[in-house]
C-alpha cells in the first residue's frame, strides 16, 4: 500500500489532431477513449483543445457553455461526449480542453474537465496562465486576445486512486502550481498541452522532467498530434515521466496513444532515497502551499 496512491493503474494519453469539423473531432476522441479503455487504461487523458483547431481565431466558433451544469447536449456536445464515454468505458476521463463560453456569454476560457466512471463531473480547470509569448521570427501567440484566465490551482480526488493536480499547457511553466498540488498530496500532475515546434524541442521534456523531479511525482503531458496543414504546429511527444524524472513513455508527433503504469511504490521509493519532503527548510523560505493559496479540491 503506497502513501499517496490507493491502487496502481494504467494511464492512457490520447494524442490526436483536431480538424475543422467539430463533430468529427468529438467522434474521433470518443473512439480513441474506447480504444484506450479496451487496452486497459483506467485514467484516460485528451489533449489541449481536442474539439477545435488550436488558435485564437477558432476559439469563439468552437466554444461551448458548460454552466449551468450539466449542460444539455445542444449546449455542450463536448461535455456530454466526455461524460458518456467515461460512463461507457467505466474509466476516469480527463477531457481537456475545450474553449468554454461563460454563462453570461461575455468571456471565453480554455477549460478542462474530469469525469468519474459514472460519467459525473468531478472538477474543471480553467487555464490559469495564458499563452502570451513573442519570440521574434519564430512564434507569436497571444491567447489573452480572446481568452480570460482561470484563477485557481486544481486538485482532483479520483476516489479509486488518489489526488491528481490538473493544469493546462503553459501552466506547466509555473512551478508554484505544481508544488501546491504535490504538497497537498497529488501523486500525479496532468497537463494537456499544445507546445509547438519552436518551444517544444526547447522545453517540453525539460518542463515535464523538472516538475516530476522537484515534486517527486508522476507527470503526464498530453499533446495534440502535429498537423502541418493547420495554422499551429503542435509538438506532439505526449509523455509520462516518473517520480525519478525518467521519461517512461513518449510518442512521436503523429496520432497515437501513450500508455504507462502508475505505481505508488515508485513514489515512496524515490522519496525514501532522496527525502526532500522531510528536509525542506520552511524556516528559511516560505512554503508556497501554505497561507494564501486559491485552490480547489
Ligand atoms: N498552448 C500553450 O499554452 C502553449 C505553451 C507553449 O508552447 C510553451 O512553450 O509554453
Amino acid at each position: 500500500m503506497s502513501t499517496l496512491l490507493k491502487k496502481n493503474f494504467k494511464v492512457g494519453l490520447i494524442q490526436l489532431a483536431a480538424g475543422s469539423d467539430k463533430q468529427k473531432n468529438l467522434a474521433k476522441a470518443r473512439g480513441k477513449i474506447l480504444e484506450a479503455a479496451k487496452a486497459g487504461a483506467q485514467v484516460i487523458v485528451l489533449p489541449e483543445c481536442f474539439n477545435s483547431p488550436y488558435g485564437c481565431q477558432y476559439f469563439p466558433d468552437y466554444a461551448e457553455p458548460i454552466e449551468p451544469s450539466p449542460p444539455s447536449e445542444e449546449q455542450s456536445p463536448s461535455w456530454n461526449m466526455l461524460s458518456s464515454a467515461a460512463k461507457e468505458t467505466n474509466t476516469y476521463v480527463v477531457g481537456a480542453s475545450i474553449p468554454e463560453l461563460s454563462q453570461d456569454k461575455k468571456t471565453y476560457y480554455n477549460t478542462a474537465f474530469v469525469f468519474n466512471p459514472k460519467g459525473e463531473l468531478l472538477a474543471t480547470h480553467r487555464k490559469t496562465h495564458l499563452f502570451d509569448i513573442d519570440i521574434p521570427g519564430k512564434i507569436k501567440f497571444i491567447e489573452s486576445d480572446v481568452l480570460s484566465a482561470g484563477n485557481k490551482v486544481t486538485i482532483v480526488d479520483l476516489p479509486d486512486y488518489g489526488k491528481i493536480g490538473l493544469a493546462i499547457c503553459y501552466d506547466v511553466r509555473f512551478p508554484e502550481m505544481a508544488m501546491v498540488a504535490a504538497r497537498k498530496g497529488a501523486f500525479m500532475l496532468v497537463y494537456p498541452g499544445a507546445f509547438n515546434t519552436t518551444t517544444g524541442p526547447m522545453h517540453w521534456t525539460l518542463q515535464a522532467r523538472a516538475r516530476a523531479m522537484d515534486n517527486q511525482v508522476y507527470v503526464a503531458m498530453c499533446s495534440p498530434a502535429r498537423d502541418t496543414t493547420s495554422t499551429y504546429h503542435a509538438y506532439g511527444h505526449s509523455m509520462v515521466v516518473n517520480p525519478n524524472a525518467d521519461v517512461i513513455t513518449e510518442l512521436e508527433e503523429k496520432e497515437d496513444i501513450a500508455y504507462a503504469d502508475i505505481d505508488g511504490s515508485k513514489i515512496d521509493e524515490i522519496r525514501k532515497g532522496v527525502p526532500l519532503y522531510t528536509q525542506r527548510r520552511f524556516d528559511v523560505y516560505p512554503d508556497v502551499s501554505a497561507g494564501k493559496v486559491r485552490y480547489e479540491e
